[in-house]
């Protein structure tokens, strides 16, 4: 029996024959199917009259050797069950594209799939080894359900030969895992009536009512409600798409939520953000409700709340970004939204949605609002509850108030309020730097945490001398803690140089001690006490140089283990300094001092790093310039603070204890200013005192 097509021709009829084979009529060609119908099939073919209307001729993929033209009928094969499925006409379609590419590649590779069911597993002739002597077909081949990729393994344990291959490499398919055959899941449609929803009762509105939601607001949104077994009533939250119902959400007494299955993920109230440029996003529909409530319609909810934090792991692509699908559905919507503001929760699962969200939104485009105190301590939840403790106008209020949503490495100085007003009531300390103790240079250089202060000075000027006086004077002063890295000095001449500048007395009573009492024992004890507790050395342990990486790990430790305030690294020389071949010095010592000021900013550490100057040619004796610093004008450049010391040695010119202590650069003017101190040396003790 046979039926013609009524309609257009691209539109195919099937009909199923009384001897249980398909007619198909296609344009001119009359074709004729040897399959047989699956039970699905078989069950909606149960009258020989019914009639399936397919979009397209691609809907149906028969068995390749199966279809024939203006053949004559077999009905041998006629119950003969096999993988065609006329429901799935989409997938189809591009079941039978893979196919067809599928097919392609493996035919370069001397397997042809023409003779496969996707799906099934087959035997055939291995192309390697021809099945050996006895020609077996020892290649077992499956291709995927979805025609989209194929496997294959030859049995034959001299040949082995095995491998895969996919159509389309980047497509998810269902290889794999053969016997599943992948899912496609239906919209269902929907209608008040099919899903027995009702206006809401006084009951349900009573309860609005007592959350501040109004029956306009409700009726404008279409909220009802539905008898859910028994006498129990629940809110049905209708979300629709041009006025059309597309899910619903359902809300029990007990704030249980579920929603109608195999329906599309949408926006709640979608509609209201038609073109519209500003956008709100809340987590729940009761938020939505309020937001209308305090004036504004052009907001959606979210439709499944929120995460319980931020994922870890990189965004998915659209496809495999199943928990957000109702972005990317919605994504026409807020591509013409030029603001978004993220009203969630203020906990922390609603912080992470407000994160998640814009994250795919695009942070530029996103506001956040922060929802009033409730209390010293917490801030009210959402904007149903704002609306109902503090009403529409606080509610309208927040609303209009949304910051611009934080993007890392972009920020407002309001960002920076609380620091700036530390700073400006000096509540942290050493905001205009600490004094160096010496009054001679209170003008000119305080030492301000996280700063860099370069040193310099032709060899033997006292570079080392000076920052150790200085050292004792900030310990004693502020009780400061350092660690050093000082490669030249003998770690017990180190302690001899610092223990004589503290207690005030020479270390041995011989020649340069002269005459005066040396540190008695019981000093030396207590100031081994004192120099164990306030500094920190970082030493090579081998004989290899340390790199500055090195030092600065260290001294992080330093600054975490012990507290330090300072770091002093002398000379800089001393250090590794081994570069790639196509860095230039200056390109290296540029980095350097970027990683050394980076630390010294990081952890609130000052750090003195010591730089002798280049050789001088006809050096005259007088003091050198930072410019001069052997390696790279960088020194000057890059440095917060810039000290050259010098000392006289021509007893023609001035004393010889006397010591310029000469600040070239200061970056920061609240510290100090460009200028020279005298100072005089006592060479018994080590100590500097201010001149006259
Ligand atoms: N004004 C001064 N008068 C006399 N001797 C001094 C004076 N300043 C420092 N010295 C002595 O000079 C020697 C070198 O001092 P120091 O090690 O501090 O110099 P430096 O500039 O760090 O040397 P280098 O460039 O070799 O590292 C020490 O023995 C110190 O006692």
């Amino acid at each position: 029996m046979l039926i013609p097509p009524q309609s257009s021709p691209t539109c195919v009829r099937i009909v199923l024959s009384s001897s249980g084979n398909y007619w198909v009529r296609m344009a001119s060609h009359l074709l004729k199917f040897n399959f047989a119908p699956s039970s699905w099939q078989q069950q909606f073919f149960q009258s020989p009259r019914r009639r399936l209307n397919l979009l397209s001729t691609h809907h149906i993929r028969p068995h390749p050797s199966s279809l024939t033209v203006y053949a004559s009928l077999s009905t041998s094969n006629a119950r003969i069950p096999r993988p065609v499925s006329v429901e799935r006409s989409d997938y189809r379609t591009l079941e039978s594209h893979c196919f067809g590419i599928l097919r392609t590649r493996m035919n370069e590779l001397g397997i042809d799939i023409g003779v496969c069911t996707p799906g099934q597993p087959i035997r055939i002739l291995c192309p390697m080894c021809k099945g050996g002597e006895s020609s077996e077909k020892s290649l077992s081949l499956f291709i995927s359900q979805d025609g989209d990729s194929a496997l294959w393994n030859c049995f034959r344990a001299k040949c082995g030969w095995k491998g895969n291959m996919r159509a389309h490499p980047d497509r998810k398919s269902s290889y794999g895992k053969p016997n599943q055959v992948e899912k496609v899941k239906k919209i269902r449609e929907l209608s008040e009536e099919s899903l027995e929803l009702e206006p809401l009762c006084s009951e349900l509105l009573g309860f609005f009512a007592e959350r501040m939601i109004s029956g306009e607001t409700l009726r404008r949104n279409a909220v009802m409600q539905k008898q859910c077994g028994g006498d129990q009533i629940v809110i049905a939250f209708t979300y629709r798409k041009n006025g059309a119902l597309v899910s619903c959400k359902y809300r029990d007494v007990n704030k249980k939520f579920w929603q109608e299955k195999d329906t599309e993920k949408i926006f709640y109230g979608l509609d209201d953000i038609k073109e519209a440029s500003d956008v709100i996003i809340v987590e729940g529909e009761m938020d939505k409700l309020a937001i209308e409530e305090a004036g504004f319609r052009n907001c959606v909810s979210v439709p499944d709340g929120a995460p319980p934090s931020v994922s870890a792991k990189d965004l998915p692509p659209e496809d495999r970004d199943i928990k957000y699908q109702y972005l990317w559905s919605c994504k026409e919507y807020l591509d013409k939204a030029s603001r978004i503001i993220l009203a969630t929760d203020s906990d922390s699962p609603g912080q992470a949605l407000a994160e998640e969200l814009a994250r795919r939104l695009g942070r530029e485009r996103c506001w956040r609002v922060r929802w009033p105190k409730k209390n010293e301590m917490d801030h009210f939840k959402d904007a149903n509850e704002v609306l109902m403790y503090l009403g529409p106008t606080v509610l309208r209020e927040t609303i209009e108030n949304a910051e611009l949503y934080p993007i890392r490495g972009l920020f407002n100085f309001s960002n920076y309020f609380d620091e700036i007003d530390a700073y400006y009531h000096r509540t942290v300390g050493y905001e205009i730097g600490l004094s160096t103790g010496w009054n001679s240079l209170n003008e000119l250089y305080n030492v301000v945490p996280g700063e860099l202060t370069i040193v310099s000075g032709v060899p033997n000027s006292g570079k080392s001398e000076w920052i150790d006086a200085l050292l004792c004077n900030l310990n004693k002063k502020a009780g400061w803690k350092f660690a050093l890295c000082s490669m030249e000095n003998k770690v017990r001449e180190h302690a001899r140089k610092l223990l004589e500048k503290r207690i005030k007395k020479p270390f041995f009573d011989t020649r340069y001690g002269e005459s005066v009492e040396r540190i008695s024992v019981e000093d030396l004890e207590e100031g081994k006490r004192w120099l164990n507790d306030t500094f920190y050395l970082i030493r090579c342990e081998n004989d290899n140089l340390p790199n500055i990486k090195w030092v600065l790990e260290l001294a992080k430790a330093a600054v975490m283990r012990h507290g330090i305030r300072g770091l002093v690294i002398d000379p800089y020389n001393e250090l590794d300094h081994q570069r790639p071949a196509i860095q230039t010095e200056t390109e290296y010592v540029s980095q350097m001092l970027t990683m050394v000021k980076r630390f010294a900013q990081h952890h609130s550490c000052h750090v003195w790093f010591v730089a002798h100057p280049k050789q001088l040619q006809s050096w005259v004796g007088s003091p050198p310039n930072l410019y001069d610093i052997s390696g790279s004008a960088h020194f000057m450049n890059k440095c917060d603070n810039g000290i050259v010391i010098h000392r006289n040695r021509d007893a023609k010119t001035g004393p010889l204890d006397q010591v310029q202590v000469c600040v070239r650069k200061v970056r920061n003017k609240v510290a100090g200013t460009i200028g020279d101190a005298f100072l005089t040396y006592n060479r018994v003790t080590g100590e500097y005192t201010d001149d006259g």
